[in-house]
């Protein structure tokens, strides 16, 4: 589906991207894992258009991707309904229309109760989720995901990813990248995990979450799913370690 091929970025004389690729299947969960200031969140920001590459090309962009990012972005002025009805405002909706599909996926992300409160009212996790509901909102065919959890409690982030992963159970066609530091994050939730180097970024190593579940899956007398998550949580640790070092 998403093709991103040899990706040059520069922010003035700093080299941030020299020649990222990478490809991303219909359906396919995808996580970036990488140091700090690698150019997990620059990748993210190229396919979602708020940056132009410098050189490489992005091909096979779906027409509705919707973001998401570590902070809730909510308008404060708006209610969390009209938050989460805007992008189908936007895409001109009716209110009235708007604000029932809005109300309809507060209920979903655990919200019911709460449409008519303003943002600040909200604790952090309950604002991520409305961020959440604001994506999904607009039935996504990418979902770009920057750290979203990255400033929840642990509790929240547990829950959060669990709805994640049943929101796309329901959506086979619907693929997401998510960057994240934790790479227990990255193994749960992501079906390939790309462990990035150092600025610039480049793959490290891909991890294949889904052959190795399913390997465990087949051995499951000695090899535990268990056993199969610590095992690839060492082995992205690894990847990454190595690549600190090099
Ligand atoms: N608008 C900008 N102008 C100048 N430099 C930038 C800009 N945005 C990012 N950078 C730099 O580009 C590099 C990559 O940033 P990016 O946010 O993509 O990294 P990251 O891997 O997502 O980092 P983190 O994990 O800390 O969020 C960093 O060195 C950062 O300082």
């Amino acid at each position: 589906m998403l093709h991103l091929d040899h990706l040059h970025l520069r922010f003035g004389a700093l080299p941030v991207l020299e020649g990222f690729s990478m490809d991303l299947a219909a359906g396919e969960r995808v996580a970036l894992l990488g140091p700090s200031g690698c150019g997990k969140s620059s990748v993210l920001r190229l396919v979602g258009g708020l940056l132009a590459p410098s050189g490489g090309r992005i091909a096979g962009l779906p027409l509705r991707t919707a973001s998401v990012f570590q902070q809730a972005t909510l308008m404060p002025w708006a209610t969390v309904r009209d938050n989460v009805a805007l992008p189908l405002r936007l895409a001109g909706q009716t209110a009235a229309t708007a604000r029932a599909q809005a109300a309809g996926l507060l209920q979903r992300v655990g919200l019911q109760g709460f449409a008519d409160a303003l943002p600040h009212t909200l604790s952090g996790g309950m604002q991520m989720r409305a961020a959440l509901a604001r994506a999904w909102v607009t039935d996504p065919e990418l979902l770009l995901l920057d750290e979203p959890f990255g400033a929840l409690d642990e509790q929240s982030r547990e829950q959060l990813g669990q709805e994640l992963l049943s929101w796309c159970a329901a959506r086979p066609a619907l693929a997401c990248i998510l960057v994240t530091h934790s790479v227990f994050e990255a193994v749960a939730l992501a079906d390939r995990v790309l462990v990035l180097s150092p600025r610039p970024a480049r793959v490290l190593l891909e991890i294949d979450v889904r052959a190795i579940r399913e390997l465990a899956h087949q051995q499951a007398a000695n090899w535990t799913e268990q056993d199969a998550y610590f095992a690839l949580v060492r082995q992205a640790q690894q990847a990454l370690q190595r690549g600190m070092t090099a």
